[in-house]
């Protein structure tokens, strides 16, 4: 296959930041992507349906001229949420879902939940009205390996939780197991999960083998090979229940190339020609479009989009930069280590 036309994709997991790094960042997301489920952990977080309605609107004004994209806006869950607050701006049409970030967990996530059994009543409150729980499925036990952290998440809280409250709905975003593919597989509907473009590429080696290669370095952070063929199948599966949240998650080079490194990898730029990439070789181009364009809306209860994009296989490698610059410094971007020839078109 030389041409494919799709719907155009959303993405269900993006950090858009704020200031300077927003208008950077943004234009790279709206060129291709209809969409984003736009993460809260900014400093201080987006943690009230007013500060959402503001960060939108921050986000609106940086977008390029002529542009058509939709930020889709979350609340970063606290131990102080207000259940009131979350239906009121679910309701409204303000916020779309909700954060869990276990406390210490990643990036900006030191606001987050402490005591898991502390937010029942608001996850409680969202399961009756609807409101899905977006989670970084990663426990934060310092006795537990960091390769481990998300089985043992599974196991100790998001079991649990999906047992005391079983009507809530919840993607489970950035899986890096199969421990995660297995759980969604064999759950009742009412979870799914997102899969970034580069879990599917990379797997620990490219952060550790040869030296220390910080741009690889993101959390949840990639497992060993197992784990990244199961999240290949699973992509490329054409199940309903996974779909693509990039988790493009940009960082300024000096706050990644240190001794005590940010974890995150800009990929908004290249995603499609890298995924185009792995579901040719999967041979399941067929199947690309659902994992980017319809699985999403369908969990969420959104509509498809109806304008389409072109992916087209280039006879040379298609050229993108090795990274942005921003207004604060450069930005490096996700470098898949092989040749792209996919583009869109
Ligand atoms: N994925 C990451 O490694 N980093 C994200 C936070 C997150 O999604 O966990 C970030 O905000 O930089
Ligand atoms: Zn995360
Ligand atoms: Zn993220």
């Amino acid at each position: 296959m030389q041409e494919l036309t799709i719907r155009r994709p959303d993405d269900w997991h993006l950090h858009l930041r704020d200031g300077d790094m927003l208008e950077s960042v943004l234009p790279h997301t709206s060129r291709h992507f209809a969409r984003a489920i736009v993460m809260p952990n900014l400093v201080p977080p987006v943690a009230t349906t007013a500060d959402a309605r503001a960060y939108r609107q921050r986000i609106e004004k940086a977008l390029p001229e002529g542009d058509s994209f939709t930020p889709i806006m979350t609340l970063y869950l606290t131990e102080d949420t207000q259940a009131e607050d979350v239906v009121s701006g679910f309701q409204g049409g303000t916020i779309s879902a909700v954060k869990l970030y276990p406390a210490g967990a990643t990036t900006n996530s030191h606001n987050g939940v402490r005591d898991i059994e502390a937010v029942y009543p608001v996850l409680e409150r969202m399961a009756e009205a609807g409101v899905p729980l977006c989670v970084h499925g990663e426990v934060t036990d310092s006795e537990i390996d960091i390769f481990d952290r998300e089985a043992v998440f599974i196991e100790r809280v998001l079991h649990p939780i999906r047992q005391h409250i079983p009507g809530l709905r919840i993607i489970m975003e950035h899986i890096t197991t199969s421990d995660g593919i297995d759980y969604v597989e064999s759950s009742p509907e009412g979870i799914a999960g997102t899969i970034t473009t580069h879990h599917l590429i990379i797997n620990r080696n490219a952060i550790l083998v040869g030296g220390i290669k910080p741009h690889y370095y993101c959390l949840p952070i990639a497992k060993r090979e197992s784990h990244r063929l199961a999240l290949r199948r699973a992509a490329t599966s054409g199940k309903k229940r996974f779909f693509l949240g990039t988790d493009s998650a940009p960082h300024l080079d000096t706050d990644k190339e240190s001794a005590c490194g940010c974890a995150g990898v800009f990929s908004s730029i290249n995603t499609l020609s890298c995924l185009a990439h792995v579901f040719e070789e999967e041979d399941a181009l067929d199947r690309l479009e659902a994992f980017v364009s319809l699985n999403g809306p369908g969990f969420y209860g959104l509509p498809v989009n109806e304008e389409t994009i072109r992916l087209v296989r280039r006879q040379q490698p298609v050229d993108y930069p090795e990274r942005i610059e921003t207004a604060s410094g450069p930005v490096t971007v996700f470098d898949p280590m092989f040749p792209l020839y996919w583009d869109v078109a």
